[in-house]
């Protein structure tokens, strides 16, 4: 270990990070400034800019940087790094860094000097060989000797690898990552097919690949090469929202991706390359569309399982008089009248086996939800009050949505339980569901709501688990963003034309004054000008520069907090996480404001943030064996710093609205602050009060469903401020990339209109509807 980090005769910079300039997680490239320790470059300066594939710097740590200056035309002199590694040390202070750091659980700082007062610089090996030395060492029990005495013979295959992997350019975590899926095997691998990695591990991005490949001299137009290339491609689309892409244009993306000055690869090599992986099933071509096996699968397997559920039988149909009548009694009870339309979204879904309402914000979605509910239950004897049934498993009404905010809202609005599609199918945190088709759902009525935001691997999860004699509605607005992950399901059911569906159009709620909803529906129509954006009872415009907008926002959240405004109740949206006005800066601005640091407030630091009790915080992945899913928000209640003697570890104790987390340090990268969120993450999510900026340095993420689903989420209050030029240029820009899905085209190949579609069709044409005898 130490002859490794000797620095040698080539030119190297040993220093510590001051600050990121820039990264690229994903392709782990990075240009940040760097405080010069040592050196033996011709350089004077106590600091330097460095750039290169390297992962994210740790602050607290050193490294040691080979490579040579170069002097780039705009930003000036910059230390091009070839290679670097983290410089583990042998020194007494870099010793107890290394002890009291993530990797050994539960010693702290202090532990940590007194073990190397006791044991001296070769402490680690002193322990490795007789772990009794750390016996009577003041303040480490007993149990914490054990587990790092184990956790240092385990780290010893797994040190030996983090060194080799540093030698080409591989940080820390990604190392870590490499290491749990190979173990010893993981250094051969990487000598003799790195693109595995690509393939395998989260995050390996293909050039580095192709770096660590061309440094042990490996083919560049081996068939390993290639085919890693096309699956990564694959998943690139993937992420971008695709659930298939065109060979053609594969081709050219692999192409693209691998051909360099010094060798040619044709398309004939990479076309055959696609074809190999199609005989192994790495691949699946249909059609000339090249899709990843978990897609095609589950778009093939959602679109059966649409044609299986709207073949079942509706047990009990209603007469047309006798629905006039169930709902005639409704509406008395609410003191209102339903529009034309929604009683036709009633009657339909009613009588169809599976149907999909959309419409806007303030159409009367929630009000028709609850108008189906009463009248099913009306029709089928069913009582609405789970407290009528004996067993839970066996009330009829089953109501879900993606997340768990949206389902908090389902519930609030309809009073009746609601959970989250995943916490539905019994989703274990990896892979497998509970519920399946084999072991399908309870219940004779199925309300599905925000489906906008449903993917098509878990539409396809769902819609198996659903029996065939259960009555399914769809919810959502085909406006907002599409699903995060692939496929656009909702709107490609829509465009099908293969499944009732009925479009609420007319508002109700801006009959209430309601501005938010007028610009909605203005942006839905692409009506807004610069008169829409007038200041109205709940919505103001406050024009300011980019450079401003961060003070404005402070402005607002300081006005809305002296009146007492709950910080739980308001919400600052943007769609950037890194910009001047991004995500990350406007947290930090709002933290100090609202929770700044006071010596009665416990914090803890990581390398990104400073997380301290009050602080308002969003969960950024699913984490389904504690409750918590991406995107719940919550508050920090406590903080617990290491307790030597007590057996109590670090923890970030976060309540969220029916739970309570603890977090270890090494899981509180599933956090970051949450004052300001991403509009993506607000998705399904409603707030009092919402604060959107809207710069020209947002330019391009500015698209019309992007801002619909912004304002949108705001209830009450709506403030913009920023540009109103760039947020009229946005509110004007489609969103032109269109997923590549086979959804609607299979659909309209195998689902036979249900009769009940062309007796609609028949009814339109003759312009006549039960609603027109009220
Ligand atoms: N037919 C009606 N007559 C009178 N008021 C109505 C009618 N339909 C809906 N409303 C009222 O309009 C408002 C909006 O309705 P609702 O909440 O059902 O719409 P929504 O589409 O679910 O809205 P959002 O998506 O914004 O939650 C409510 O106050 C509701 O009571």
């Amino acid at each position: 270990m130490e002859e490794k980090q000797n620095v040698s005769e080539r030119g190297y910079i040993k220093g510590e990070l001051m600050h990121t300039i820039f990264v690229n997680e994903v392709e782990h490239f990075s240009i940040a400034k760097i405080k010069i320790i040592e050196t033996n470059e011709a350089i004077e300066e106590n600091e330097v800019v460095i750039k290169g594939y390297i992962s994210t710097l740790n602050p607290s740590e050193m490294y040691l940087f080979y490579g040579e200056f170069q002097e780039h035309k705009r930003f000036g002199k910059q230390y091009q790094v070839e290679q670097y590694q983290r410089f583990i040390p042998s020194t007494r202070e870099g010793l107890i860094t290394y002890l009291s750091s993530d990797l050994f659980y539960g010693i702290g700082k202090k532990t940590a000097e007194k073990i190397i007062d006791r044991l001296g610089e070769s402490a680690v090996s002193k322990i490795l060989e007789d772990s009794s030395v750390l016996d009577h060492i003041p303040g480490l029990t007993k149990d914490r000797a054990k587990q790092l005495t184990e956790t240092l013979k385990e780290n010893q295959g797994f040190e030996h690898i983090v060194i080799q992997l540093s030698q080409y350019g591989i940080g820390l975590k990604m190392a870590q990552k490499i290491y749990e899926k190979y173990k010893e095997e993981a250094l051969e691998l990487l000598q003799t097919n790195p693109y595995q990695f690509v393939l395998d591990i989260e995050g390996f991005g293909f050039q580095r690949a192709d770096e660590v490949a061309k440094r042990n001299n490996l083919a560049m137009n081996h068939p390993s090469r290639i085919q890693a290339a096309c699956i990564y491609t694959l998943q690139q689309s993937v992420q971008e929202g695709h659930v298939f892409v065109p060979v053609t244009k594969q081709v050219e993306m692999v192409d693209y991706l691998i051909n360099g000055k010094a060798f040619s690869i044709f398309e004939e090599d990479i076309s055959r390359e696609i074809d190999e992986l199609n005989k192994k099933k790495q691949v699946i071509v249909v059609e000339e569309n090249a899709y990843l096996p978990s897609l095609f699968y589950a778009e093939s397997g959602f679109c059966t399982q649409i044609v299986r559920i709207m073949e079942g039988q509706i047990k009990h149909s209603v007469a047309d008089a006798e629905l006039l009548r169930i709902v005639g009694d409704i509406e008395e009870e609410e003191s209102l009248s339903y529009g034309r339309e929604q009683y036709t979204a009633i009657e339909q879904a009613l009588r169809s086996k599976l149907m999909i309402l959309t419409g806007g914000p303030g159409t009367g979605k929630t009000t028709v939800i609850k108008g189906i509910l009463r009248a099913f239950g009306q029709i089928h004897e069913l009582s609405l009050d789970p407290d009528d049934y004996d067993n839970k498993s066996d009330y009829p009404f089953v109501l879900t949505a993606p997340t768990g905010r949206a389902a908090k809202r389902m519930k609030e609005s309809t009073g009746l339980p609601a959970v989250t599609i995943h916490r539905l199918l019994g989703w274990n945190g990896q892979e497998s569901f509970e519920m399946d088709e084999d072991n399908q759902l309870g219940g004779k009525f199925l309300i599905i709501d925000e489906f906008s935001m449903v993917d098509i691997w878990l539409a396809n999860q769902l819609f198996k688990a659903i029996p065939t004699d259960m009555q399914v509605l769809i919810v959502g607005d085909e406006d907002q963003l599409p699903s995060v992950g692939p496929g656009q399901v909702l709107s490609d059911l829509l465009e099908s034309g293969k499944v009732p569906a009925v479009k609420l159009e007319e508002v109700y709620r801006q009959k209430e004054g309601s501005k938010i909803i007028q610009l909605a529906h203005e942006i839905k129509q692409n009506q807004c000008t610069i008169d829409s954006l007038e200041k109205d009872s709940d919505f103001n415009f406050i024009p300011c520069g980019e450079h401003q907008v961060i003070e404005v926002i402070i402005q607002i959240v300081e006005r809305a907090f002296q009146r007492g405004v709950d910080i739980r109740d308001l919400q600052v949206l943007a769609p950037m996480y890194r910009s001047q006005a991004g995500i990350l800066k406007i947290n930090e601005e709002i933290q100090k404001l609202v929770n700044p640091k006071n010596k009665q407030k416990r914090e803890m630091r990581t390398k990104d943030f400073v997380f301290r009790t009050g602080d308002k915080v969003i969960q950024l992945v699913n984490q389904p064996e504690d409750g918590v899913f991406n995107g719940d928000i919550g508050e920090i209640v406590a903080i617990y710093q290491e307790d030597e003697g007590q057996n109590q570890s670090e923890q970030v104790v976060v309540s969220f609205e029916d739970r309570e987390v603890a977090y270890e340090r090494k899981n509180l990268n599933n956090l970051m602050h949450a004052y300001c969120t991403s509009i993506h993450k607000s998705q399904g999510s409603e707030f009092p009060i919402v604060i959107l900026p809207v710069v020209a340095g947002y330019r391009r993420m500015l698209r019309k469903n992007l801002l619909y689903t912004a304002i949108t989420r705001s209830k009450k209050s709506l403030l913009l401020c920023g540009n109103k030029q760039a947020f009229l240029q946005g509110v004007r820009e489609e969103d032109t990339n269109k997923r590549y899905t086979t959804l609607v085209e299979m659909l309209q190949e195998i689902v036979t209109q249900s009769n009940f579609i062309e007796e609609q069709e028949q009814n339109e044409k003759e312009e006549i509807s039960p609603y027109d005898f009220l």
